[in-house]
């Protein structure tokens, strides 16, 4: 029988062709990783994390086909590629462009120092109350507000629009902030986790033919960023002082402060329980 010793086994790893690494190889991996995370960080953080999604969903087929062998599928495949890659760059343009820009004037130790921001809190009932309490004065006094909740879709292009705030939720600070004749009443305030990050916010007009005709471009405008993002808004009218719900497209009108609660502590709800199965999973991974 063979007998198997230290010298052998270190004279079969020397043997063994490794391509040789150096220094110059490990510092290029670490920045392709890098360039990586950050594209991908870059990606959660507006609508084309969607796209990435949906990309991933069409990588896969592409693959159960390659691998079944299906002809005709790899054939569409094949013949639009070249054309959806074209497609992507046109309806991309916006995103592309801004991401251009913030590269150009990135603070790069910062860069260095940011990672994942999953560990902030999201919207406490403390917070969703105090909305409602501002709400609920607004609409009393007919003040229009037009207020956004960011969810998963991040809305950095639309906040770097208006006026940084980054406040704690309160409603003195929302109500003071839509305040007829004061400087920042126009526009959009945009929430994230628990702080009013920006006001004065200009949001893209839905141009959705079916809406109601009576809605003017509050109205407009609060469907047209659910319509690109999975954002939650809250309208109030200042003609009427009715309060309005904007999600995925749709408007509900005339909602009061009991609905209101409810669908937001239910957003609150379904989102602590995404994180939740997002933790468990890599406590699993870990
Ligand atoms: N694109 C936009 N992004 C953010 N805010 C906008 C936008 N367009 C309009 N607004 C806000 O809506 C206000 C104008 O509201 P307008 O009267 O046209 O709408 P409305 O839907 O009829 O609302 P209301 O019932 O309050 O009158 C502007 O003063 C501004 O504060």
């Amino acid at each position: 029988m063979q007998q198997f010793s230290f010298d052998m086994i270190w004279e079969s790893f020397t043997k063994f062709d490794l391509p040789m690494i150096r220094i110059k190889d490990v510092i290029e991996m670490c920045l392709i990783a890098f360039a990586i995370y950050q594209l991908l960080k870059w990606i959660r953080g507006t609508r084309a994390w969607t796209l990435f999604k949906g990309m991933i969903i069409i990588f896969i087929v592409f693959f159960l086909a390659s691998v079944l062998k299906l002809h005709t599928i790899l054939w569409v495949f094949r013949n639009t590629i070249n054309v959806g890659i074209i497609a992507l760059v046109i309806v991309f343009q916006p995103e592309l462009r801004s991401a251009l820009e913030q590269l150009g004037r990135r603070d790069f130790v910062s860069t260095f120092m940011i990672f994942d921001d999953d560990n902030k809190e999201r919207i406490t009932l403390q917070s969703i109350e105090e909305l409602i309490k501002a709400i609920n004065q607004m609409s009393k006094y007919k003040t229009g507000a037009l207020i956004v909740i960011e969810r998963e879709v991040g809305l950095g292009e639309y906040e770097r629009t208006g006026i940084p705030i980054h406040a704690d939720i309160s409603s003195e600070l929302l109500i003071n902030i839509f305040e007829h004749n004061t400087p920042l009443h126009d526009g959009a305030v945009i929430i994230r986790h628990n702080q009013i990050v920006a006001a004065t916010c200009y949001l893209p007009l839905s141009d959705n033919m079916s809406l109601s005709k009576e809605l003017g471009t509050r109205h407009r405008a609060a469907v047209g960023i659910t319509e690109v993002s999975d954002s939650v808004v809250i309208i109030i009218s200042e003609e009427t002082g009715k309060i309005s719900m904007a999600m995925g497209g749709n408007i509900i009108r005339n909602v009061d402060s009991d609905y209101l609660r409810n669908k937001l502590a239910y957003q609150k709800k379904t989102a602590d329980i995404k994180k939740f199965k997002l933790w468990k999973g890599r406590q699993k991974d870990g």
